[in-house]
Parts: structure tokens; C-alpha cells; sequence
């Protein structure tokens, strides 16, 4: 079956990735609402664009397409009735409870052309431009709609780390329920691009938004075409690990287990792949804090059915070797082992290494210490300016969506 997706492991080269190129959203953070909106500072925007041009252009020269979130979604609203349909869903999940107000939105966005609709939701609505868009009967409502508040519709300044609303997982996708309210409003975009892009429509889904528990994808890695191993994290719970492992290794006929990585549920270790990122058939960074508090429980289906867990008790390497079938692990710790350096550079996600090929990856510049150690590790380091992008804790892994990539061969 053609479903525009294929994704068998956490190295193949990399030949088709979705990116979001930050936008105005950034600039509609302000500091009292940073912790809400899941930033620890604000990035500037012209710099913040200059570095993610330089990851796309990057991908590009190693061969990767690079295709936008923004124009999968634009080529996903294949006539008018999708159109209003996701403007419709848009503001509901807005929480935009007054009908004036909604009115009012309803006229301003439905001015737009599809681009400006499609930038302006990612955005965010401030309550001046509404205002200035002839919004003359505003006035009189605006004042019973929280006066203070500036914005009608909150702006989703985490849009540019596409790994997380949607994960890729072999021939299908796994649309996520996010831990955050913000978060979780990003991924009314996957929906629509797995219900009516042309290439994406008919990609199996192993979870779907309107799941009790949260997953996110930053905790999902493909580790080979047969294993997969999830996080159990700040943001993904174990109910959802539970409940993707039943249909994966039910549905998806090539997967035969889930490691569900048990790692403490903080901020810096939000999501798997903060702490841990596959780099080669048998290297791995990671972070060295993690590794005497991380359990991994093994999840297979029986022959009736029934699914079985099993707690491992070893060191990860011989987890790892053990369920991979390899002959040796390498894990190469973030901050080369030193508690200060690893710390920092974990912080600015020094383990979070995006892979473009067996052995050869994607990293941030400011991780030199780490940087030094894949190196010295024997892998090739493609690095990207950093200083803006990483203010919002996620490094290029978090930053990329692999739709394709090759199997890996031997
Ligand atoms: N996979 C990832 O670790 N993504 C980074 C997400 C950063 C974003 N500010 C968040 O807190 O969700």
C-alpha cells in the first residue's frame, strides 16, 4: 500500500523530512506567558529563520527533500468545504467560547487566502489586529472578554519542532493527544493532512488525537524495522504506551516489540529522544544522568494475543544488544562524562542528534564537547547554527519529521 510514508528505523538515510520554518508565532511570546507556551526565553525571530534555513539547506545538500508543514497543509485543503471545516475546528479548540467574538474571527480569518489563513492560525490573533481589521462592533464585547489578555487566539511558538504532534512509524503515523493544551492544538494540522493530503490520506493510523492519554513524539523511536522503543515520560503516559503497542505489533505486521523506556518525568528529560538518540546500527548518545534510573519493560504480543511485559534488569548496552541482535552497543555520553558539560549541553539538547544516514548525523554547534565525543566515536557530524533555535529546548531530531527514509542493509 502507497502511503507517502516509510520509516523503518531511527538511521536510514534520510530522504524525505518535514520541517516548520518559524514564524510570526514567535513573535507573539511575551515573558509572563512563556511557561504556559513551554518556553524558557524568546527567541529572535530573523535569526531564529536564519538558523533553521541553514538546517534545511543542510538536509537539502545531503540529498533530503525538504518539505514544509505549512504547504502539506495548504495542499491538504482540497476545496472550500475542508476550508471551512478546518477554520471551524481551529476556533473551537481556540476555546473561543463568545459568539461575538467568534463572529468576529470567523469574518477576519475567512478574508484570508488559504496561505495567510494557514500562517495566521499558527500565529495567533491578537486582539489590536482585530481591532484594525474593521472590527468596529468589537468594542463592545471586547470589554467581557478578559480586557488584559492580548491575544483573541494564543500564537503556537512550538510548531517548529515537528517531531512531537505526529510520529512516522514504518508505512504509518501515530497522531498524538499532547501532554499541554498548546501543544495539543498543533496537532489539529496532522488531521488534517492525514485525512485529505493527496499522498497522506491513506497512511494507517496507530493513534489517533482523540485518545484519553498523552503521546508525544519525542518519545517514539524507531529502532528497526522490528522494535520500537517509546518513553515513558513527562509527557507520554503509560496508558498510551499500552494502547500503541497493542495496535503496532497487532496491525503494523513487521513490528515484534516495544521497549517502553521508563525515564524521570522532569523538564530537561521531556520527551525520549532529550535524553537518548540512536546515531548508528550500534551507537547511541546519551544522557549519563539517565542511565541508573532508566527500566525498560519488553512488550510483545503472545501467541494468543495477549500482550506480555517483562521488566529488564541489566545495563542498557546489553538491552540493547540483546533486543537489536547486535554484537556490541556503544553509548556515547553527552558532555564526555563530564557532570558540568553534559548538564549544559544536555540542557540545549546535546543528545538529541537527528540521523541522516547510518553513522552521520545532524547537530547543534553550541554541543561542542559532546560533538567532540561522536566524532571521536567515529561519526560524522553535520552541524548547524544554534544560539536562537535550541532557547526553545529541542534540537534538530526535535526539529525534523522523517516521512521517508532507506532501509537500512548491512
Ligand atoms: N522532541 C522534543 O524533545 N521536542 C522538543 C519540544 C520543545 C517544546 N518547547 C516543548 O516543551 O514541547
Amino acid at each position: 500500500m502507497h502511503t507517502g510514508i516509510h520509516n523503518t528505523s531511527e538511521i536510514g538515510r534520510l530522504q524525505k523530512v518535514m520541517l516548520h520554518r518559524p514564524g510570526a508565532e514567535l513573535e507573539n511570546l511575551m515573558p509572563e506567558y512563556l511557561e504556559r507556551l513551554l518556553f524558557d526565553d524568546i527567541p529572535y525571530l530573523k535569526e531564529a529563520q536564519r538558523e533553521h534555513d541553514a538546517f534545511a539547506d543542510c538536509l537539502r545538500s545531503q540529498g533530503v527533500e525538504v518539505v514544509y508543514l505549512t504547504d502539506l497543509v495548504l495542499q491538504s485543503i482540497t476545496d472550500d468545504a475542508v476550508r471551512q471545516e478546518l477554520m471551524f475546528q481551529f476556533l473551537t479548540e481556540a476555546n473561543i467560547q463568545e459568539p461575538r467574538l467568534r463572529e468576529s474571527l470567523e469574518r477576519y480569518l475567512g478574508d484570508m487566502d488559504d496561505r495567510q489563513l494557514v500562517e495566521t492560525m499558527m500565529a495567533g490573533v491578537r486582539k489590536s489586529s482585530l481591532n484594525s481589521a474593521g472590527g468596529a462592533k468589537l468594542g463592545d464585547y471586547l470589554s467581557a472578554v478578559e480586557t488584559d489578555y492580548p491575544f483573541a487566539i494564543d500564537p503556537l511558538p512550538n510548531l517548529y519542532f515537528t517531531r512531537d504532534p505526529f510520529a512516522t512509524i514504518g508505512i504509518g503515523v501515530s497522531l498524538h493527544k499532547m501532554h499541554t493544551t498548546t501543544r495539543n492544538r498543533e496537532t489539529l494540522f496532522g488531521k488534517f493532512i492525514f485525512e485529505h493530503h493527496p499522498t497522506y490520506r491513506n497512511a494507517p493510523k496507530w493513534y489517533d488525537r482523540g485518545e484519553r492519554s498523552s503521546l508525544e513524539g519525542g518519545d517514539i523511536l524507531v529502532l528497526s524495522p522490528q522494535v520500537l522503543a517509546v518513553g515513558i515520560s513527562q509527557r507520554t503516559q503509560e496508558d498510551s504506551i499500552d494502547q500503541l503497542a497493542e495496535t503496532i505489533l497487532a496491525k503494523s505486521k513487521t513490528f515484534k516489540k516495544v521497549l517502553a523506556f521508563n525515564i524521570p518525568k522532569t523538564r530537561s528529560f521531556m520527551h525520549l529522544d532529550t535524553v537518548f538518540t540512536m546515531v548508528d546500527r550500534d551507537k547511541f548518545t546519551v544522557h549519563p544522568n539517565i542511565l541508573s534510573s532508566i527500566t525498560v519493560f519488553v512488550m510483545e504480543l503472545g501467541k494468543d494475543g495477549a500482550m506480555t511485559i517483562t521488566q529488564e534488569d541489566g545495563r542498557l548496552e546489553d538491552i540493547l544488544k540483546e533486543h537489536l541482535e547486535l554484537d556490541n552497543v556503544t553509548l556515547i555520553p553527552c558532555g564526555q562524562g563530564s557532570e558540568i558539560d553534559a548538564a549544559r549541553e544536555q540542557w540545549s539538547d546535546g543528545s538529541n542528534t537527528l540521523a541522516i544516514a547510518p553513522g552521520e548525523v545532524v547537530v547543534y554547534s553550541r554541543n561542542h564537547v559532546t560533538n567532540r565525543s561522536l566524532e571521536d566515536a567515529g561519526v560524522k557530524i553535520h552541524v548547524i547554527p544554534s544560539a536562537e533555535l535550541s532557547r526553545g529546548r529541542g534540537g534538530p531530531r526535535c526539529m525534523s519529521m522523517p516521512l521517508v527514509r532507506e532501509d537500512v542493509t548491512n
